[in-house]
């Protein structure tokens, strides 16, 4: 598997142009026709005598759905279509009745087998009309599977964001590249299993990219036989406290379930001897280091002058939690800030609803204020960098949102910096690792924070086997 790219409308615009230009007229939209229509035979595991109703809006979106129709009328199925503007695909809606499909309405929908949403694709706005909300609400009350053209319609198909009622799709067949509304939540999460159809589009570099476990395995510092703990890397970790010693153990979990050598913990005397009572491997006391991981779990005993002095650079450094509170301005240091909405909220001083709803623009925004890459946590993992570039992380288990998984996810994150990754590569292979041991872990169960840290090598053995 290669790392899923996604690129903005304009993008795909811009290469959909050069590719018409070349190629004779309607090959596009047939390679997109028959891609969807074979992955909708997939879906639902037969096609002659399906009875699968179109839903078809005024753009090329409905025309994609009306020629996978017509493939699927002449393989056997009962095709029928329920137009939702006046001006829908003339020579598709044309082929589809040569076909033998025919043009429907909402009744058609409770029996169905299949539902195609070729309302809008991304030409589409936000939102849907109630005409097209009422369809698809009764596909939905009724069970019928949804398969959604290109995009869900309704989705902000850049952003991710779903402002307004949108479809929720069971499978979303896609064209040409991934769009950001298929990475990022709350949209991709409406989108169901992606599916993408090659139709032969030159792209440009992606806007936004999704890690596979192959772009993990060409990052990881898999260490040789000249390394040694020194140079597989130290971490210094300035976190715990008094108050929550538990979080400098689990960061020092999360660390040595990474690829660093040694971990050199800074910190109270009574903290220290938590992490050495669980991690007797633990130097305790300052010393050299590669990289700093700091912030979880410091609470009240937060120094803000010995934060600022780490974010001042040399080291590169992994900023958590409380940590987080020491940053008001550009950060000298290579640094991964590792926040949740409210903590990113606090950071840009907007409120926390406006993060959750729009995370990509928010950790773009901090990336740039702060000159950090920005590592926004959620069901989708937004990672962005302040030159601009995006990644995201999809596989997120539920299971995550337990108390001390930051913790583990920034002693990641430092043990990946202190062996050399760059904050964007750290934060991208951490997010994903941290994810993989989160299935593992859980199983479809909750998990602890240290089960979670203890799963980081055995899910780090999976994603590094081929
Ligand atoms: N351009 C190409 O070469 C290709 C395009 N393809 C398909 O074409 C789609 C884009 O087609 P279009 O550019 O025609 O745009 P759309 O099919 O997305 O629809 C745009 C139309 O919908 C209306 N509209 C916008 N928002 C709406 C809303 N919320 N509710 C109802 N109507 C709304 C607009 O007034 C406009 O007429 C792609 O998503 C893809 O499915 C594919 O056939 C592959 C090739
Ligand atoms: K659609």
């Amino acid at each position: 598997m290669r790392m899923r790219r996604a690129h903005s409308v304009e993008q795909v615009r811009a290469a959909e142009a050069t590719l018409l230009a070349q190629l004779p007229g309607g090959t596009l939209m047939q390679r997109a026709a028959y891609g969807l229509s074979v992955a909708i035979g997939n879906l639902i595991g037969f096609v002659y005598g399906a009875r699968v109703v179109l839903l078809v809006g005024s753009g090329d979106n409905g025309g994609d759905a009306l020629y996978a129709g017509v493939l699927l009328a002449r393989r056997g199925a009962s095709v029928t279509a329920v137009l939702l503007s006046d001006r829908a695909h003339a020579e598709g809606l044309a082929a589809l009745r040569r076909a033998g499909g025919r043009i429907g309405a909402a009744e058609d929908i409770p029996g169905a087998d299949v539902v195609v949403d070729g309302i809008v694709g991304i030409g589409g706005r936000p939102g849907l009309k109630p005409e097209a909300l009422a369809l698809v609400q009764l596909a939905a009350r009724h069970g019928v599977p949804m398969v959604a053209v290109d995009v869900p319609s309704g989705v902000d198909v850049d952003t991710g964001e779903t402002p307004e009622p949108h479809v929720r799709a069971d499978l979303t067949v896609t064209f040409g590249t991934h769009k950001v509304c298929h990475l990022v939540d709350p949209a991709a999460a409406a989108c169901g299993t992606v599916h993408l159809v090659d139709i032969g589009l030159d792209l440009p570099p992606a806007t936004a990219e999704a890690f596979q476990a192959e772009d993990v395995r060409s990052l990881y510092p898999v260490p040789d036989g000249e390394s040694d703990k020194y140079s597989r890397g130290v971490l210094g970790l300035m976190a715990g406290s008094a108050q929550y010693p538990g979080a400098a153990v689990i960061a020092t979990s999360g660390a040595l379930g990474g690829p660093v050598g040694m971990i050199r913990y800074v910190g109270p005397d009574s903290v220290a001897a938590e992490i050495r009572a669980v991690h007797p491997e633990m130097v305790h006391g300052e010393g050299r280091v590669q990289a700093w991981a700091v912030g979880s779990g410091l609470g009240q005993a937060l120094d803000k002058q010995a934060v600022a002095r780490l974010l001042a650079g040399p080291e590169p450094v992994v900023v958590d939690a409380d940590g987080l509170t020491a940053i008001d301005g550009p950060v000298a240091a290579p640094a991964l800030l590792t926040p949740h909405a409210g903590e990113l909220a606090r950071l840009l001083d907007v409120p926390r609803a406006e993060v959750e709803a729009r995370g990509l623009e928010h950790a773009r925004m901090a990336a740039e204020r702060f000159q950090a890459t920005v590592l926004l946590k959620g069901s989708t993992t937004v990672i962005a960098a302040p030159d601009g570039r995006v990644r995201v992380n999809t596989n997120a288990s539920a299971w995550l949102a337990t108390a001390g998984s930051g913790d583990v996810l920034a002693g990641l994150c430092g043990s990946l910096l202190a062996s050399g990754l760059s904050p964007f590569d750290a934060g991208a292979v951490g997010a994903y690792l941290h994810a993989a041991a989160a299935h593992l872990a859980a199983d479809g169960a909750p998990l602890t924070a240290m089960t979670l840290a203890t799963h980081l090598p055995a899910a780090t053995r999976h994603t590094l086997t081929p």
